[in-house]
């Protein structure tokens, strides 16, 4: 069985110091390790604090992009090697935002996706389609070749490691979720891809995780199909409550 894994993505929300808080206040009540990874992923600036605070109680920090040079003439990037140098241990790959707002592409994807294992960061693949690709019945094969191009490259046992977030852009902060059934629908999809592509043996170990719009009300309900390993979650993890909620679901999964 793959272990649950939640993520908060904070986004550009929160001051360092309500951030580091936030994680104190979650120090005696988040569940095991054994049973979910739990990671919280902040802006860059956040980072040292927060890892600082999340040592000894289990809780990963995670930035939510990065370049993929080790470093060089890159005026504002943070390169891998310097999150690893912070103890940072996971990173968001790819988000839709950041494909939409900031010209991140499959290429670019692919480059920050590969440089995250020359450093031991476990990246988190954000996939997933627009409305309009929905509509048009485009969802399994947009969603595949974004897959297919971001992992290109990757070696078996780095796959392996791999979080791929399925994050239909249509549901991101809209309130509007996924049925659980299209979430899994396409997370299936995407399975059966790394199946296809690599072998069976990645395909059962890649977690896959849904994100948009999860809250406390639908995180049992996404969590009990088959092909959903956990979520990406932006709105409902800014709260202490909320975000607890949905860690001990992923707990109980
Ligand atoms: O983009 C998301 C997580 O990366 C989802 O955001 P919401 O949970 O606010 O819809």
């Amino acid at each position: 069985m793959r272990k649950p894994i939640i993520a908060g993505n904070w986004k550009m929300h929160k001051l360092a110091g309500e951030g580091a808080r936030f994680l104190m206040d979650l120090r005696e009540k988040l569940p095991e390790a054994e049973k979910v990874d739990t990671v919280v992923c902040s802006p860059y600036i956040h980072l040292p604090l927060l890892t600082e605070a999340a040592r000894d109680f289990p809780v990963s920090v995670g930035a939510q992009n990065m370049h993929f040079e080790d470093s060089g003439a890159f005026t504002g990037e943070v390169s891998p090697e310097m999150l690893k140098d912070i103890l940072v241990e996971y990173v968001i790959i790819g988000h839709s935002e950041r494909r939409e707002m900031f010209g991140e592409t499959d290429e670019s994807v692919n480059k920050k996706t590969r440089a995250s294992f020359n450093h031991g960061l476990t990246p988190i693949v954000c996939v997933g389609e627009s409305l309009e690709q929905r509509e048009n019945n485009e969802t399994f094969t947009f969603v595949e070749q974004q897959v297919k191009n971001g992992l290109d490259g990757v070696t078996e046992e780095q796959l392996k490691q791999v979080v791929i977030a399925y994050e239909p852009i249509w549901a991101i902060g809209t309130g509007k979720t996924a049925t659980s059934e299209e979430a899994n629908d396409v997370c299936a999809h995407i399975r059966q891809v790394l199946k296809d592509t690599y072998s069976e043996d990645v395909a059962q170990a890649v977690r896959i995780q849904y994100g948009g719009s999860v809250k406390p009300a639908n995180i049992d309900e996404l969590l009990s199909k088959s092909d959903i390993d956990g979520a990406l979650v932006g709105g409902a993890s800014l709260e202490e409550d909320s975000f607890l909620k949905l860690v001990e679901a992923g707990a109980n999964a």
